[in-house]
């Protein structure tokens, strides 16, 4: 990275790099650079994410946005254990330093210093950065409004129901206006049910503390979807800003598709197919995945599951065989193209927020497996609030309740009822990023910030 003389602005993006959260992030930057073309955006990330979001050409061709690697955390030599949790600790721990190190470099290198920094909204310890630079700080929130309003009132709430040992506890969080019909056990874990000490849980309750001093928090989300929640975080932050969907929002969408889904979907029956999907770090433990192979080979329902890793080892055995003119079974799906398909017609989801996004998108009612973090309180929202989706029974992939949820969504009078609440979320979605919607509106004022 040289000096140069044409960029203007120099913004410093910092991503956290598991889960679906660096994507997003970089989504908004992609679009923020067409906007603001003398800024240049340089995504400090782990090399790991880097590799996997930013397609080897991109990097030649774009001058705007610019990958760097920061420290990963891990010792050397470091051989992953297979507890997922173990990679993330040693990232929060390597934080903040490893990127102050880098945005050292960075400004050395270029000769200048960063006018505005953009982080993911879990790095709380942007607060002190901004300040100490005298700089506007950008927190982005990946998920949804209910989950950063529970992380910043994690206080209250430890005041109220103390932590709890048990993940199943009852206890209600009617002291909190908007969460009417939500349990304690809906929370994410590090509120007060899992492990409040570990590094996930600090980092998490550092946020909820911090974001009231950011000058912008961004959220993938439509104002008009959740008011209420956007009224009352109106109120805890210095500026709120729905600017979601971004997936409705980008123009350059290549389309990967090897295993020929979409084709696949053109031959099969209206709102007939249901998809399967946990996102990008779930993976469900294996009795519930033979458990959800046998709902679908003995209901006979048209499928395609997205399924990481080697199918064959995950399902029973014979069973790509016995429904391959059935469904399809692939190793990672194109997604949001499959939900915008008329022929799928349920998603048996994990309920992760751009999931939960890119089904009102493509009006498709949900079956929730949920698992961690907010996709509880997505579920609750999906179920109580929109109407569009139903928790699975008993919270776990068992035979009868897979077929039972199938047969609700994909044949039934409240499956069509769920379509048509879909019908209304979805154009308020595409609304909001037409040139006069809220979303559109409130990007304007995101770029305003971060140019002047
Ligand atoms: O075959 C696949 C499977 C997934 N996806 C995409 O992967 C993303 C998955 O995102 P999400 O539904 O948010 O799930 P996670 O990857 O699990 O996301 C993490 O990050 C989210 C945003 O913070 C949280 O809401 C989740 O709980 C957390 O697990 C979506 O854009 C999907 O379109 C594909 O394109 N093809």
């Amino acid at each position: 990275m040289s000096h140069d003389e044409n960029i203007k602005t120099l913004i410093a993006v910092l991503a956290f790099p598991f889960g679906t959260h660096a994507a997003p992030l970089l989504s908004l930057v992609k679009r923020l650079s067409l906007t603001v073309p003398d800024a240049r955006f340089i995504f400090f990330n782990t090399a790991k994410s880097n590799d996997a979001i930013f397609p080897q050409d991109s990097i030649k061709k774009s001058d705007s946005i610019r990958p760097y690697n920061v420290s990963d955390g891990t010792p050397e030599n470091y051989l992953f254990s297979g507890n997922p949790i173990e990679p993330v600790e040693y990232f929060i721990n390597s934080t903040p330093e490893n990127f102050k190190r880098a945005m050292v470099e960075v400004a050395e290198e270029t000769g200048r210093g960063f006018r505005c920094i953009m982080t993911d909204a879990f790095f709380g310890f942007a607060a002190d950065i901004a300040q100490e630079l005298q700089i506007p700080w950008v927190a982005f929130w990946t998920g949804g409004p209910r989950s950063v309003l529970a992380h910043i009132e994690t206080d209250l709430i430890r005041e109220k129901l103390g932590v709890l040992d048990d993940g199943n506890d009852e206890k209600t969080i009617d002291f909190l206006a908007g969460f009417s019909g939500i349990f304690a056990s809906d929370l994410p874990g590090e509120i007060i049910c899992g492990d409040i000490t570990s590094p996930m849980a600090g980092m998490l309750h550092q946020m909820g503390l911090k974001l009231p001093q950011a000058t912008v928090v961004v959220i993938n989300s439509i104002e008009e979807i959740d008011s209420d929640m956007v009224n009352m975080l109106n109120s805890r932050f210095n500026k709120f800003l729905n600017i979601g969907p971004l997936v409705l929002t980008l123009a350059d969408q290549t389309i990967s598709d090897p295993q020929g889904c979409l084709q696949w979907l053109d031959e099969q029956a209206k709102e007939s197919v249901a998809y399967i999907s946990f996102g990008s770090t779930v993976m469900p433990p294996s009795h519930e995945l033979k458990a959800l192979a046998e709902a679908l080979e003995t209901s006979g329902f048209r499928f395609i599951w997205s399924i990481r890793g080697n199918p064959e080892e995950k399902l029973p055995q014979g069973f790509l065989e016995r429904t391959k003119d059935k469904g399809k079974v692939v190793s990672w799906a194109p997604q949001l193209k499959i939900l915008q398909h008329e022929a799928t017609g349920a998603f048996i989801t994990h309920c992760g927020w751009n999931s939960v996004l890119e089904s009102i998108v493509g009006g498709v009612p949900m079956i929730c497996r949920t698992f961690f973090g907010d996709q509880r309180l997505n579920m609750r929202t999906v179920e109580n609030l929109w109407g569009i989706g139903k928790g699975i029974e008993e919270g776990e992939i068992t035979k009868a309740g897979a077929i039972k949820a199938l047969k609700l969504v994909l044949s039934s009078d409240e499956g069509k009822q769920m379509r048509q609440k879909l019908g209304s979320l979805k154009k308020l979605a595409c609304d909001a990023v037409q040139p006069r919607g809220s979303s559109t509106a409130n990007f304007e004022t995101l770029t305003s910030i971060i140019t002047h």
